[in-house]
């Protein structure tokens, strides 16, 4: 079924172990701008030359190269009929940019999915992501970093969706498929049936 979705929660809720199943059960792709930056660092593009050094920081990338992103990963065929959005929007800026590209199309958000989740408990599972996939922002000066950085600038945007009805909380505390079950239920709810 065709639905546009957003996640959210601070870094290592486990947003994209979760997108992956939820893109899974609607038939929709995950669109994780994370990804997308790390894949072009690696590729070493002029995108990803860019990004490196502000997110080995913990820092956001410009909301200028990030909409840019999304608006073209977005216009390809098979986010037609819907998509999940994973760390993004992340600032206000990119708030009303994405609704203003959802609005040409006529279309608009479903549901924001925030996986909620004490940010101490969260340091120790990222710590440990760290050995197992080495990734460069997985050090705990960078991981603090990162967390101030969603609270002052990513908390907002939950308010701001939450202000038009749209969030849907979900304790990400627990096993994977404890918290897939725990989002499919909060989307039947909302009329969004998916067997996540
Ligand atoms: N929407 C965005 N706006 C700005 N920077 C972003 C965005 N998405 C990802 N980034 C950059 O990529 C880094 C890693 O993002 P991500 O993989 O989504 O983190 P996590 O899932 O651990 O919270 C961020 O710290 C930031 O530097
Ligand atoms: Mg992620």
């Amino acid at each position: 079924m065709s639905a546009r979705l957003i996640i959210v929660g601070p870094p290592g809720a486990g947003k994209g172990t979760q997108a992956g199943r939820i893109a899974d059960a609607f038939g929709i792709p995950a669109v994780s701008t994370g990804d997308i930056f790390r894949k072009n660092v690696a590729e070493g593009t002029p995108l990803g030359v860019q990004a490196k050094a502000i997110m080995d920081a913990g820092d956001y990338v410009p909301d200028s190269l990030t909409n840019e992103l999304v608006k073209s990963r977005l216009n390809e065929a098979d986010a037609e009929n819907g998509f999940l959005l994973d760390g993004y929007p992340r600032t206000v800026g990119q708030v009303e940019y994405l609704d203003a590209l959802l609005a040409e199309q006529g279309t608009g958000i479903d549901a924001v999915i925030q996986l909620v989740a004490d940010q101490d408990e969260l340091v120790g599972r990222l710590l440990k992501r760290a050995e197992e996939q080495g990734r460069s922002d997985d050090n705990e000066e960078t991981i603090r970093r990162r967390q101030q950085v969603y609270t002052e600038q990513t908390a907002p945007i939950v308010s701001a969706y939450g202000a038009r009805g749209l969030v849907v909380d979900v304790d990400g505390l627990g096993g994977i498929d404890e918290v897939g079950d725990r989002i499919q239920a909060a989307l039947s709810s909302r009329g969004l049936p998916a067997a996540v």
